[in-house]
């Protein structure tokens, strides 16, 4: 059991069992911040407010409750610039929180868009241990603590999600030479819960990205069994001093050679 604060009156309550277990903690804070940003949601904000509240409320809601119920423990949020900070230094911590509060900020600003998320990771000595995406639009919150079932794909060709608004430049050149169909959609969390859900087959991301965008999706697919590396192969570290991750690959694991080789013989950049 971690140590805890007092919470503030008023303040949600994790279900039993949830403090003793990262998984499950994980799994209700990403819950309860997107209940927040769904009420958000339908309060009349639009635009760039609703972008902008949306990320502070959530921030601020995390911060509380990871501030609460793991004090001892760091974190690093998109949201940093934003009044709540982490008590700790994230670099000397062993545990540390990876959160993004409005992934898919855009798409959250785009009713009835569902392509939107939060993430919450849990880094331990070096490696993701624990992660949950939420997706409100769905109702859903997928987590390392119930890994998602993988469907048998039935495709008649892959599909790849792919940023709406940010795709890599050689995409259409790897969707024609694996013979694959792109799905362009928002959120790194909606793109990676897309492949787990048997919705899409892989997700490939290059230009630009940062720990958060990654985190808790990457902790989510792996307990799905699903590949996660950077596009060149390599692992991705997490809790690094330089927070960008600009590129990554999450797929099924028998896309992953094929995915690979094309990004090593061709130029990603
Ligand atoms: N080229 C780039 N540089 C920096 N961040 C990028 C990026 N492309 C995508 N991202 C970030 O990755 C997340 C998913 O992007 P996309 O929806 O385009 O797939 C978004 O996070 P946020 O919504 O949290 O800012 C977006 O800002
Ligand atoms: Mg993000």
């Amino acid at each position: 059991m971690r140590s805890e604060t007092q919470p503030r009156k008023g303040a949600p309550v994790p279900p039993a069992g949830a403090l003793a277990d990262d998984h499950a903690f994980a799994a209700w804070a990403a819950t309860v911040a997107g209940e927040a940003l769904l009420e958000l949601r339908g309060s009349g904000l639009e635009g760039t407010e609703l972008k902008d509240a949306g990320d502070l409320a959530s921030h601020e809601l995390l911060m509380e409750l990871l501030a609460t119920h793991a004090p001892d423990d760091s974190v690093l949020s998109e949201e940093e610039h934003r009044g709540t900070r982490s008590l700790h230094s994230r670099l000397t911590s062993s545990r540390v929180w990876i959160i993004d509060p409005v992934d898919g900020t855009r798409e959250f600003s785009e009713p009835p868009r569902d392509d939107w998320a939060v993430h919450v990771a849990l880094w331990q000595d070096g490696e993701l241990v624990a992660g949950a995406v939420a997706q409100p639009g769905l109702g859903q919150t997928f987590h390392t603590g119930e890994p998602p079932v993988v469907p048998v794909s039935t495709a008649l060709q892959p599909r790849i999600a792919v940023s709406r608004t940010r795709p890599p430049a050689f995409i259409d050149t790897l969707a024609q030479e694996l013979g694959a169909l792109l799905v362009p959609m928002g959120s790194a969390g909606a793109k990676v819960v897309s492949v787990a859900r048997g919705l899409t087959d892989a997700y490939v991301h290059a230009g630009g990205q940062f720990e958060w965008d990654s985190a808790a999706p990457v902790a989510v697919a792996r307990s799905a069994g699903l590949h996660a590396s950077r596009i060149d192969g390599s692992p991705l570290l997490y809790n690094q001093a330089d927070v960008m991750l600009p590129d990554l690959v999450v797929c099924r694991p028998e896309l992953a050679d094929p995915i690979l080789a094309f990004l090593a013989s061709h130029p990603t950049d």
